[in-house]
Formats: C-alpha cells, structure tokens, sequence
C-alpha cells in the first residue's frame, strides 16, 4: 500500500470520528467507503453552532452532532416535564398502594364482623348497619365457636377505619359477588360430567366453581361450613347460576340426603 495514500486515510478518520469507515485492501487497490446517516432536519431543532462541517473541506455537506446543553431554556423545561411527570407517575403509584392496604384491611374487618354476626346468631353488628351476615351459626364447627365467642366480647367500635373509601362495602367489582351453587352436578364418575359442564358454562348465565370442591363427600371440608364453601365459588353476578361439579357425590357414602339438602 502507497505509505502517503494510507497517512491521509487516517487523517480523514482522524477527522471524521462519527463516521463508519470500512477500509479495504483488495489486493493493490483500496477501498474507502463512508456511510452518511439520512439527511434529517436538524436545522429546525438545533442551532448552527451545533452543525460543524466535517474536514478541512468547508462545503461538505456531512455535519457531525456537537452534543451539550446548547439551549438551557429548553433544558429546563425538558427537565420540569421529565420530573412533573415521575412525581405524578409515583403519586399514583403511592395511592394505589394505599388503596390495596386499606382494602385489606376493610376485608379482614368485615371477616371479624361476620364471626361476631355468626356468635350472636345473625343477628348483625350494632353499629354497622351495612354489615349483615348470612352466615347461620350451626354451620360453624366446634372449634370455631370459643373464638368467635371471644372475638365477640371485643368491643367493635366502628373500626372500618375509612368509610370515605369504603362507602359502601365495595371493595371487590361491586356487581359481583360469591354465591352458593344453585345447581349441582353429582356423577357419575366417567360419563362426561365434565364436559356437560363445560358445555352448560357456553351460556352466559352459568358461572362454574374452577374445580371440585368435594363439600359433601369429605368430612374435613364439611366442617368448614357453609362459609367456606362459598368461597370457592366464582364471582357472579345476580342472576346468574353457580354450579359446581363433583361426581363422587354421587357414590360417596358420606353425602347424606339432609346433607345435600
Ligand atoms: N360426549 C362424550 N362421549 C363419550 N365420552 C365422553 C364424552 N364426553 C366426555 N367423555 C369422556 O368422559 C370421560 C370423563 O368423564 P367425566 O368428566 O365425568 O370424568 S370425571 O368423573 O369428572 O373424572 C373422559 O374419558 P376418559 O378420557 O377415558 O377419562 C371423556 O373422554
């Protein structure tokens, strides 16, 4: 390679830093190609100081992009944007936060209310008025009722601590709720229950609990009560029909009629 040909080479490298340069040797030729980004209109956007023509030709028409703070006004109201914007974005994210807490707590709140409904016979809760328990005491196993004995000598004092955000019990999509099946699905075993099932939720009045919940057949899911049972129900609207499937009702000797009942 010719030594003078190669020294200007890398003085126009030199000069041009922002440039991709592929530099070839095809045998006694060479080769120099460079790559100009697309012309974009930066002459609307950026002052002319910041456009330098590149080498020690002025007329060359490729510029290179002098980066720094060339207009602090900007700047500045680029920044106050950037920061408005992440002290909204986390404000947000902070009142979310509390939300879920207190819709915890509002749950957990309305749980005691109903063992304190339950212990004094479904009655309710004086003091909250909203609060109202379907829940009948005889459901209740053994076990449970000493605790909610002694949960109910704890005076309730009205602690929905936020009725402004709980105004009404609405902590969940206020149209739904969690029912009890109003239809079962017994067996048998093996003929397609599953798929009468399927086929039943097609319509849009049938919800269906997710799996078998066996209630009936299982003594320890028995003396959860009726409570409990509900809970594994899906979210329905009113109007709409909960069923549930658990074929070995059918010929489990554990399911009584009175239990089913
Ligand atoms: N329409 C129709 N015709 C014939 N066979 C059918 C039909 N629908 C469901 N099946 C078959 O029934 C088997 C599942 O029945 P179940 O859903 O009742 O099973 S389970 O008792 O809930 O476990 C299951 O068979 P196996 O795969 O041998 O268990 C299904 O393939």
């Amino acid at each position: 390679m010719d030594l003078s040909l190669s020294a200007n080479i890398l003085d126009i490298r030199k000069s041009m830093r922002t440039k991709l340069c592929v530099l070839g040797n095809n045998n006694t030729q060479t080769t120099f190609l460079s790559f100009s980004p697309p012309s974009l209109p930066l002459h609307r956007w950026l002052p002319k100081s910041a456009m330098r023509p590149v080498g020690p030709d002025a007329s060359h028409t490729d510029c290179i992009l002098v980066v720094g703070v060339s207009r602090p006004k900007l700047a500045v109201v680029f920044l106050t944007i950037m920061l408005i914007s992440l002290f909204l974005t986390f404000h947000v994210l902070y009142d979310s936060a509390v939300y879920n807490i207190q819709a915890a707590q509002a749950i957990t709140e309305r749980h005691r209310l109903r063992l304190l409904s339950s212990a004094n016979g479904g009655s309710g809760v004086v003091g909250v008025g909203s609060v109202t328990s379907n829940m009948n005491s005889n459901h209740l196993p053994e076990f449970i009722k000493p605790a909610a004995a002694a949960l109910a000598a704890i005076p309730s004092s009205n602690q929905i601590s936020h009725p402004m955000v709980f105004p009404s019990n609405r902590v969940h999509f206020p149209k739904t709720s969690r029912r009890l099946p109003q239809a079962l699905i017994i067996g048998v075993r093996k003929c397609g229950t599953r798929a009468l099932l399927e086929m039943l939720y097609l319509h849009p009045r049938i919800q269906k609990a997710g799996g078998e919940v066996h209630f009936f057949d299982r003594d320890e899911n028995y003396m959860k009560g009726l409570e409990w049972y509900r809970k594994k129900m899906p979210h329905s609207f009113r109007g709409q029909i909960t069923i549930e499937k658990s074929p070995s009702y059918f010929v489990s000797p554990e399911v009584s009629e009175l239990k089913v009942m």
